[in-house]
């Protein structure tokens, strides 16, 4: 009995695509997931390993890349047919490709044009502690998305053996605000308005604080609500740095100022830290029942 070569294919799955298109100050962007799969003629290089007939992955993940430069992305099917329609027709043993896209909706931060939040997802938290007859209360909130496509600089770090990153002066900065915010008191406040304000702070703050680092964001951030809200008394924030990359598309003939970015799940910075009145009572059972960041 003979054995042959079953139903196959293959291609880049989940590549991060975020590309930013600028009409003077009010950007706009677009944040994909794609993954291509394509079919056809690919006997060889299962049986023998010749790969004359695959277009590498890579390959593939460049041109999405490249396409969202040369023709932009506006709607997510016309991008995908134009991908897909591509690798049918560039290559003769390709008959077959699909492109799957999720796009990751944002919405704007209303105070500028170029912050924005990811839509959904959003957590709103709440820890008390009873301890006797005292309680704290600590709000808070998780996975809050939030990007700036300007505003953000990043230099003047040390630069030893290992270090190869780049100074930049203009980069996209984007996080997933982790926010808890201890109350004064355990009286009885209106904890549905103390919420919005302490929300619209932490948002309005990461949009219009120009940002030197995502530390000095993180801490104007904590500080401003402290100064907007008497009824807290110390916020902590956990904020990784969901870096965005410029694709190198040179080797295309392609500039890529800030347009096209490569946004990796992981590894990400995480920086954390917490602002607190210097008169804040009983921090250190605070610190307590605030909880670990
Ligand atoms: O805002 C930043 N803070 C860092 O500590 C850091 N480290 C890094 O590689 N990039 C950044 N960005």
């Amino acid at each position: 009995m003979g054995i042959v070569l079953g139903p196959n294919q293959y291609g880049k799955a989940e590549v991060r695509l975020v590309s930013v298109t600028r009409d003077g100050d009010t950007h706009s962007i677009k944040d994909l997931t794609v993954s291509t799969s394509l079919r056809g003629d690919l006997v060889d290089t299962h049986l023998t390993g010749d790969n004359t007939k695959v277009l590498a992955t890579d390959t593939q993940k460049n041109t999405a890349y490249a396409f969202a430069k040369l023709y932009g992305v506006h709607q997510v099917e016309d991008f995908a047919l134009r991908l897909a329609r591509h690798f049918v027709a560039g290559q003769a043993a390709i008959t077959g490709a699909r492109v799957l896209v999720d796009e990751h909706l944002w919405q704007r931060i209303e105070t500028n044009g170029h912050s924005f939040t990811r839509s959904g997802g959003e957590i709103r938290t709440a820890a008390v502690t009873v301890d006797h007859d005292r309680a704290w209360v600590v709000s808070g909130l998780k996975d809050l998305v939030v990007l700036k496509t300007t505003g953000s600089e990043f230099h003047g770090f040390p630069r030893d053996e290992f270090t190869t990153l780049a100074e930049t002066d203009d980069r996209v900065l984007a996080t997933s605000v982790t926010a808890r915010w201890r109350h004064s008191s355990d009286e009885v406040v209106d904890w549905a308005a103390s919420y919005a304000e302490v929300r619209r702070v932490l948002l309005s703050t990461f949009a219009d604080k120009h940002s030197l680092s995502l530390q000095q964001t993180l801490y104007a951030m904590a500080e401003a609500v402290l100064l907007a809200r008497p009824e807290v008394a110390e916020v902590r924030l956990s904020m990784p740095n969901k870096h965005h990359v410029p694709v190198d598309l040179s080797p295309f003939g392609l500039d890529n100022r800030n347009e096209v970015f490569h946004a990796p799940q992981s590894p990400y910075g995480l920086i954390e830290g917490s602002a607190l009145r210097e008169e804040a009572e009983d921090a250190g059972l605070a610190w307590y029942s605030i909880g670990e960041f």
